[in-house]
């Protein structure tokens, strides 16, 4: 056998040299180790000895500090010196990371990210402590060096203080103007042609080649910034390829795991991260230039007097309207402004795509699912030769549930977005400092076994007597997060996953390309502030319901 160090070491990190059992464990892999690769014994026999015996060290200093203070901390593993716990995610995508340890550790986590505090909660009864008990206190957001540069100074929603009165300003306008349920309804034609767009883009393909697959993956991150694009700023855009790139960008740079944010107050850090620090100040000042150009276009369309011809109010038509009107308890400078329609993007487009692509995925690979969504839609829209949502809305409630179930096993963002603590707290027992940041573990909270029965399998029946929904209060289902910061865009965001999907299972019968078993489609994630899909999704789609022209 030949035992590498990095094998050893993924090994260890499986186990906890804290606790004796697992010492024992370490041990005896070590003499395993012995009898197979006696050449590497004595030097491996150094390293795993050097790295339990600082392990112990750290966890003994650790605790003899937590009671000095008198304080309860929750429990974790052992931080290293420097990196704390950064090698307990090592290798795997951090919310899967994440339920591993607190498997071991408990519901309540104590990690210590570089130099960041973090607890990670993983049960519902602890998310409830977090969003709804202290909500007050858990509210605001970890402004991180790269989230600083990108969220222009906390001012825009996701980012802002939870106290701030812009906040609240902000909040109170996505409810009542920007995202309400009348916004989103006034939005249905955008909708209706950009998802006849996408069954144009499908049959196009299929007609092109039968037998090659779609990428679909393609046509619905096109379909999903298509409208975002079109209910944020109208329907021109140039420089509109650019502007997703941008966002693509700002995406990646988000998931928070950068050298700079990991080690904020260090001068080492900031001098090896300056190159992730210059990226995203690059791509903000890009992403920027473009927003300013569109808010530029918008105000010469308007005109001086504010009358833009009877077109339909956009999002950016209604901020320009309350900036130029007042009557907001805050400022809207054209910053907020274009950090408002920065948020709009950033939080919607990507988070209905990969939803949508995820129960297209979950649908494939589970065709008795399929066969019941497809009658459902094709039996409400019997004779039609196009999906007009007057005639969906409603009438699909086995569609919903199949959301609901690719949510509960997909959230697009598995750890919702981070909270950090204004006050000290105490959540079930365990003293949480002030300054510490929190995540809720909404992929783990709905995968577990203790809530939800056979919780890996997919089974949107599961939400039929249609107990458990979206608003947060159940915290066994947390895809929007829940209290005070909980998403504002739901209501929008579900009504374009659910026209782009009524008409793609409206219009096509869908399989694997190359007859391959649906069993064998690859369901990995791919590493960023959302769980995407790893690979894109390519499917063969037939024709079923021709199209109108
Ligand atoms: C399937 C669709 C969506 C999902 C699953 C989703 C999920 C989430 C989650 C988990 C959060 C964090 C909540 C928390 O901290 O408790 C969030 C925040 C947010 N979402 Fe969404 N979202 C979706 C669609 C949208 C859309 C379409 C928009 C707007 C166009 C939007 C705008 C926002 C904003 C502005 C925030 C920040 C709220 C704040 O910090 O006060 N989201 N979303």
């Amino acid at each position: 056998m030949t035992l590498s160090i990095f094998g050893l070491y993924n090994r260890l990190h499986d186990l906890d040299p804290c606790s004796p059992k697992e010492e024992y464990q370490v041990l005896a892999f070590i003499v395993m180790a012995e009898t197979t690769a006696p050449a590497a014994f004595y030097t491996l026999l150094c390293l795993v000895g050097g790295i339990i015996l600082l392990l112990k060290l750290t966890k003994a200093v650790f605790s003899r500090r937590r009671h000095a203070a008198g304080i309860n901390l929750p429990p974790g593993p052992c931080p290293l010196p420097v990196i704390g716990n950064m090698n307990s995610l090592l290798g795997a995508l951090p919310h899967h990371a994440m339920r591993r340890l607190a498997r071991r550790h408990g519901a309540v986590m104590l990690l210590r990210l570089g130099h960041v505090p973090t607890v990670v909660v993983s049960s519902p009864e602890a998310a409830r402590e977090v969003l709804k008990t202290h909500d007050a206190v858990v509210s605001d957001r970890p402004l991180y060096v790269t989230a600083d540069i990108l969220s222009y100074g906390g001012q825009n929603i996701a980012f802002a203080p939870s106290g701030s009165r812009q906040w609240k300003e902000l909040r109170r306008l996505c409810a009542t103007e920007l995202l309400s349920p009348k916004r989103v309804l006034s939005f249905r034609p955008i909708r209706e042609a950009a998802a006849a767009g996408l069954v144009r883009f499908v049959a196009a393909a299929a007609a092109s080649s039968p037998a090659a697959a779609v990428n679909l993956s393609e046509g619905i991150k096109v379909l999903m910034n298509d409208i975002l694009m079109r209910c944020a700023v109208g329907d021109t855009c140039p420089m509109r390829n650019e502007f997703m790139a941008g966002l693509d960008e700002v995406l990646r740079l988000l998931a928070g795991f950068n050298l700079v944010d990991l080690f904020p107050t260090s001068r080492l850090a900031r001098t090896l991260g300056a190159g992730s620090l210059r990226a995203a100040r690059e791509v903000h000042e890009r992403v920027n230039r473009i927003v300013l150009a569109i808010i530029q276009d918008h105000e010469n369309k308007q005109g001086s007097n504010g009358d833009d011809g009877g077109r339909r109010d956009d999002i950016l038509d209604v901020l320009l309207r309350l900036q130029r009107d007042g009557g907001l308890d805050t400022v809207l400078t054209t910053q907020v402004v274009c950090a408002v329609l920065f948020d709009v993007f950033a939080a919607g487009s990507e988070t209905t795509a990969t939803t949508t692509i995820w129960v297209m995925s979950e649908l494939v690979r589970n065709p008795a699912v399929m066969q019941r969504a497809q009658s459902e839609v094709r039996q409400v829209l019997q004779g039609k030769t196009v999906v007009a949502e007057a005639d969906v809305h409603g009438r699909l409630p086995y569609l919903q549930m199949v959301i609901k179930e690719t949510l509960r096993l997909h959230p697009p963002l598995p750890l919702i977005l981070p909270r950090s603590c204004s006050e000290s707290v105490n959540i079930l027992g365990y003293d949480i400092p002030k300054g510490t940041t929190v995540f809720v573990n909404a992929w783990a909270i709905g995968r577990d076994d203790k809530s939800w029965p056979d919780a890996e399998e997919f089974r949107p029946e599961r939400f039929e007597d249609g107990t458990v929904d979206f608003s947060g209060t159940d915290f066994r289902f947390l895809p929007g997060g829940g209290g005070r910061r909980m998403c504002p865009g739901l209501t929008f965001g579900f009504a374009n996953i659910e026209m782009a999907l009524a008409s793609l299972l409206y219009h096509f019968n869908w399989k694997l390309p190359n007859g391959a078993n649906p069993c064998e489609l690859d369901m990995t994630e791919a590493y960023g502030i959302t769980a995407r899909r790893k690979t894109e999704l390519l499917l063969q789609a037939t024709p079923f319901v021709p199209i109108n022209q």
